[in-house]
């Protein structure tokens, strides 16, 4: 059986990266393939319950990293690699680049800390491919503005997602085989173009 990929979705919020899930999804689905389309924190009935908590509650920041994580322990056990044991591809709106991103480069944690929560809970999995959706902040926040009631992360001020957007670089730079920037800047056509390119490369002319 052909194993399927694991692909995350990340950027700051409001950078368009949940626009585009639905069309990936579909482009591998046409194609034959089964695919499980899921999010962080949440994915799971617990996580979800953790999600709402997390998105707001204020916690002390060592708490909020080791739930993200207790959110994707469950997330790992319940979906991801059963998914993943099945042959299926698997789309995760989120993964553990966004607790390095908002944990590590937004709130300051240590990134030994969170380094020592990944060896924890997934020692041996990373995604096939993260496409990191770019925007300058005033961007993404002119989209966010434009959309919905604001939760915990997206109230913080521009300092932190300046810092959480460096963070998510920094770390595309420091893995540049799975990791692909999307300019996201551009219209919702240019960016699905290239998504499919990328996704065909991924998928190889033969499957
Ligand atoms: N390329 C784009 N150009 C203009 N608006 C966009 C673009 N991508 C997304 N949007 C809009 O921006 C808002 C935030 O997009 P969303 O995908 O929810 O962001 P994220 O999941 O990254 O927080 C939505 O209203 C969406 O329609
Ligand atoms: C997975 C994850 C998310 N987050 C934050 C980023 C987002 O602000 C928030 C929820 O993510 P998201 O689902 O992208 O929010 P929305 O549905 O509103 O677009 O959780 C972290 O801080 N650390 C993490 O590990």
């Amino acid at each position: 059986m052909a194993s399927g990929k694991f692909i995350t979705f990340e950027g700051i919020d409001g950078a368009g990266k949940s626009t585009h899930i639905g069309f990936v999804a579909d482009l591998l689905r046409s194609r034959g393939l089964n695919v499980v389309t899921t999010r962080e924190p949440g994915g799971t009935a617990l996580g979800e319950a953790l999600r709402e908590v997390l998105l707001h509650q204020k916690m002390h920041l060592e708490t909020e990293a080791m739930l993200m994580f207790a959110a994707r322990r469950e997330h790992l056990a319940q979906v991801i690699e059963p998914a993943l044991a099945r042959g299926d591809w698997v789309i995760s709106d989120r993964f553990t680049d966004a607790t390095f991103a908002y944990q590590g480069g937004g709130r300051q944690l240590p990134l030994a800390k969170l380094e020592a929560l990944e060896q924890w809970v997934h020692p041996h999995l990373q995604p096939d491919l993260t496409l990191l959706f770019d925007v300058p902040l005033e961007v993404a926040r002119m989209r966010l503005d434009a959309t919905r009631t604001l939760d915990k992360f997206e109230q913080e001020k521009a300092d932190f997602f300046a810092a959480t957007r460096a963070e998510y670089l920094r770390r595309a730079a420091q893995f540049p085989q799975r990791f692909r920037i999307i300019d996201a800047t551009r219209t919702i056509p240019e960016i699905q173009q290239e998504l499919a390119q990328i996704i065909a490369a991924l998928q190889g002319p033969a499957a």
